[in-house]
């Protein structure tokens, strides 16, 4: 099918093929370019090439959305996409969706992620990296996203311990959504699953009736497919236990319920807020005996975590809104007597804390707040009322650089230093990665 090219100086149009000089990189996993002075977001490109793009959107007068078609002049981090139904081989509307940086090098990707966080840290968070001591800043940035461990020599493949598929309401087919379209695209492999998610997808089944489909394969358990079927909420199975190993230390978890996904991403989380609670110790900042606090914890493993470097004498209270994750996380810090698991949304929980009597308040101030919330992060509500509660430290885990950039801003300007910041490669050929930040007061 061939595509109107755009005259210079035409507006831009849904359709119309361009060439673009990509120059950067944005936060969402796109690229970015300049068509006639105006910014068009890009996927499937590389900032450094030069490539052919259809225009996907258009309305907007500040920036439009394109989707490379060919590359002109190929970055020399371009590679075979690691999913064939995800490569520029493909019609765009056709590419399966969740591996939107499978045609980078993984260095280069780690590169981007590191670019994508220290530009939102200085936009949106007032903070400004310098390179470390006889590097230069590409040097610094290089190291900023850390692999995850065996990731290099698997090129970031089989990673995933969770999956879902969808299935199309109209011929039952069941599959990933196409990128940037809620379109199921049948898929004959799924590269970034693991093999125990492998050996029981249903790729190339049809399951009329279903919406989803949720593919666990715990470290511990057995593979499963939870089924979610039209017009339901609830998915069989997703109550049953699992049991993960994160190191040598077992977690109970529902099998629907929040897990990282990537098979060594509970380890390295685990160790890397032990280990910022270790240096918070180390400087003499970390009261194990004041109102420490794990918000949004899940199954307990950032507490887990804290009473790994703090010793069993640690007193933590665990915040989570999931009552079944909240039985989780008592079942899993059983043994911590001073462990507390709530079952609450964090801002109640908080609001609440903030009327507590003065014994109980000065137990918070003197404390530390891990926080790990989804994607939108705390927000302007919940990290005004931590630095309200003023803990002594925050350890702030995110997996939305922006989200995370903006509480910086609130929270450094409410009296805390950003004193640590690490990021973690646990979602190789996707643009998503974690962050660690450690914040004291001042
Ligand atoms: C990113 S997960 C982190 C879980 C845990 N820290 C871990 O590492 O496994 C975010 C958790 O926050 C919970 N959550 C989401 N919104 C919440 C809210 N407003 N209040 C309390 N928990 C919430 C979710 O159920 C989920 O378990």
């Amino acid at each position: 099918m061939a595509f109107p090219e755009t005259p210079a100086g035409a507006p831009l149009e849904v359709g119309a093929e361009i060439e673009l000089d990509v120059t950067g990189i944005a936060h969402g996993g796109v690229s970015v370019a300049r068509h006639e002075g105006r910014v068009v977001f890009v996927a499937d490109a590389i900032p450094g090439e030069r490539v052919r793009a259809r225009v996907t959107d258009a309305k907007k007068k500040s920036f439009a959305r394109a989707v490379t078609t060919a590359v002109v002049d190929a970055s020399e981090d371009r590679r075979d996409h690691v999913w064939d139904a995800a490569s520029l081989e493909r019609d765009p509307e056709n590419r399966a969706g969740g591996a939107e940086f499978g045609h980078i090098a993984l260095e280069r990707q780690r590169m981007l992620k590191a670019e994508v966080l220290t530009d939102a840290m200085s936009r949106f968070g007032g903070v400004e990296f310098a390179a470390e001591d006889g590097e230069d800043l590409a040097e610094t940035l290089a190291e900023l996203v850390e692999a995850a461990p065996g990731d290099d020599e698997t090129n970031g493949l089989g990673y995933r311990s969770r999956v879902r598929l969808h299935v199309d309401p109209e011929t039952g087919a069941v599959g990933p959504y196409a990128a940037r379209s809620r379109r199921v695209i049948p898929v004959d492999s799924l590269p970034l699953a693991n093999a125990g998610i492998a050996q029981i997808a249903p790729l190339g089944d049809f399951m009329p009736g279903v919406a989803t489909v949720d593919l666990v394969a715990p470290s511990a358990d057995d593979p499963r497919m939870l089924l979610g079927m039209v017009g339901e909420k609830t998915r069989a199975g997703a109550s049953d236990a699992v049991q993960e190993l994160v190191e040598d230390r077992g977690f109970l978890v529902r099998a629907g319920g929040f897990w990282q996904v990537h098979r060594e991403a509970p380890a390295v989380l685990f160790t890397a807020v032990r280990d910022a609670i270790s240096e918070l110790i180390e400087d003499g900042r970390f009261d194990p005996a004041a109102g420490n606090l794990d918000l949004y914890g899940g199954a307990g493993l950032l507490a887990a975590a804290m009473a790994e470097a703090a010793g069993p004498s640690l007193k933590v209270t665990t915040v989570e809104s999931d009552e079944a994750a909240t039985d989780d996380a008592a079942e899993n810090l059983a043994e911590l007597v001073g462990a507390l698991a709530l079952t609450a949304r964090v801002d109640r929980h908080l609001a609440e804390l903030l009327k507590a009597p003065a014994s109980v308040r000065d137990r918070l101030r003197r404390g530390t707040v891990v926080l790990d919330p989804p994607r939108s992060g705390a927000g302007g509500g919940v990290t005004g009322q931590i630095t309200e509660l003023a803990p002594a430290n925050i350890v702030y885990v995110a997996c939305d650089p922006v989200a995370l950039a903006r509480d910086t801003k609130t929270l450094r300007e409410s009296g805390y230093e950003l004193t640590g910041l690490r990021a973690f490669d646990i979602f190789p050929h996707t643009h998503h990665f974690e962050s660690l930040a450690v914040f004291e007061r001042e």
